[in-house]
C-alpha cells in the first residue's frame, strides 16, 4: 500500500475519541476536497509502497489494539483487503476512515463513513480539471447505504463550514435508511485552535435540536495541524 505515514496516536474524532490508536494512513484519493488538511495523501501523494507484512510489523511493534485507517482514501488502495484481514487475524479493532464514494467488503469493526459536502469542491477557477471530477464522485448514495447495512457500527461524520450545511446534510439523510440521530456527526472544519472554537457555539446547538452527535477534532486541540499526530 502507498503509506504517506504510520503513527501512534489518539483518536481526535468520532465515536471512540480519546482511543489510543495508531494509524496507517494510506496515500492517494479520488477526491479533491478544497479544505483538505492532509493534502500530502491527496493532492500530492507522498509516500512509498509498503507491503502489508511491513505495515504488520510496524503495527505490532507499537502493541496497540485499535488502529485506525484513514487516507487519502484507504478504500481506492489495492491491497486493503489483505491489509484488514491481516490487521483482524491480530486481534485489532479497526476504523476505516472512508469518504464512501468507493465500495469493498473488507472486514473491519467500525465505518467511520464522512460524505463530503459542496463546501468540499475546489472552485472551478482555481482548481477546474478537479472540479469537476470531485463534483462527480463527492456523494454515491449507494455505496454510503451499503457501508451503512453491513458494518458492525457506523458513523456519519460531516464536515461543517456554515449553517447552510444542514440543508444539504438533512438532504442527504433523507436518502439513507437504518441510521439514527445518534450516528450523525458534525464536526466543524478547521485546523487551528481558534477556527474550530469558533465553529463550536452553532454547531453544538444544532446537535441540541436536532439529536445528532457533536464531534471535536481533539488532535488538533492537543497537537495543532501536525503530520503524524
Ligand atoms: N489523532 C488523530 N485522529 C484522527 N481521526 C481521524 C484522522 C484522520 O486523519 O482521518 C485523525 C488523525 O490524523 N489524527
Ligand atoms: S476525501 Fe479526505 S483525503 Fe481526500 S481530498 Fe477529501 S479530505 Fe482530503
Ligand atoms: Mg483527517
Amino acid at each position: 500500500m502507498k503509506l504517506s505515514e504510520l503513527f501512534y496516536s489518539i483518536q481526535g474524532e468520532g465515536k471512540l475519541v480519546g482511543v489510543p490508536s495508531v494509524f496507517i494512513r494510506a496515500s492517494g484519493c479520488n477526491l479533491r476536497c478544497t479544505w483538505c488538511d492532509t493534502p500530502y495523501a491527496s493532492w500530492n501523494p507522498e509516500g512509498d509502497d509498503v507491503p502489508v507484512a511491513e505495515i504488520m510489523r510496524q503495527v505490532a511493534a507499537i502493541g496497540a489494539k485499535h488502529v485506525v485507517i484513514t487516507g487519502g482514501e484507504p478504500m481506492i488502495m489495492p491491497d486493503i483487503e489483505d491489509l484488514c484481514v491481516a490487521l483482524k487475524s491480530a486481534g485489532h479493532h479497526i476504523t476505516i476512515e472512508t469518504a464512501a464514494t468507493v465500495w469493498k467488503d473488507v472486514p473491519h469493526d467500525l465505518a467511520s463513513l464522512s460524505p463530503k459536502l459542496a463546501n468540499s469542491t475546489p472552485t472551478e477557477r482555481e482548481e477546474g480539471k478537479y472540479a469537476a471530477a470531485h463534483e462527480r464522485q463527492r456523494l454515491n448514495y449507494s455505496v454510503i447505504q451499503r457501508f451503512i447495512d453491513s458494518a458492525p457500527v457506523f458513523q456519519l461524520k460531516f464536515v461543517v463550514a456554515g449553517e447552510a450545511d444542514l440543508t444539504e446534510i438533512e438532504q442527504i439523510l433523507a436518502r439513507l435508511d437504518d441510521w439514527t440521530p445518534a450516528d450523525v456527526l458534525l464536526m466543524p472544519e478547521g485546523t487551528d485552535a481558534a477556527t474550530l472554537n469558533s465553529r463550536t457555539h452553532w454547531v453544538s446547538e444544532v446537535c441540541k435540536k436536532r439529536g445528532y452527535r457533536f464531534c471535536p477534532r481533539l488532535h488538533v486541540m492537543m497537537y495543532g495541524n501536525r503530520r503524524g499526530t
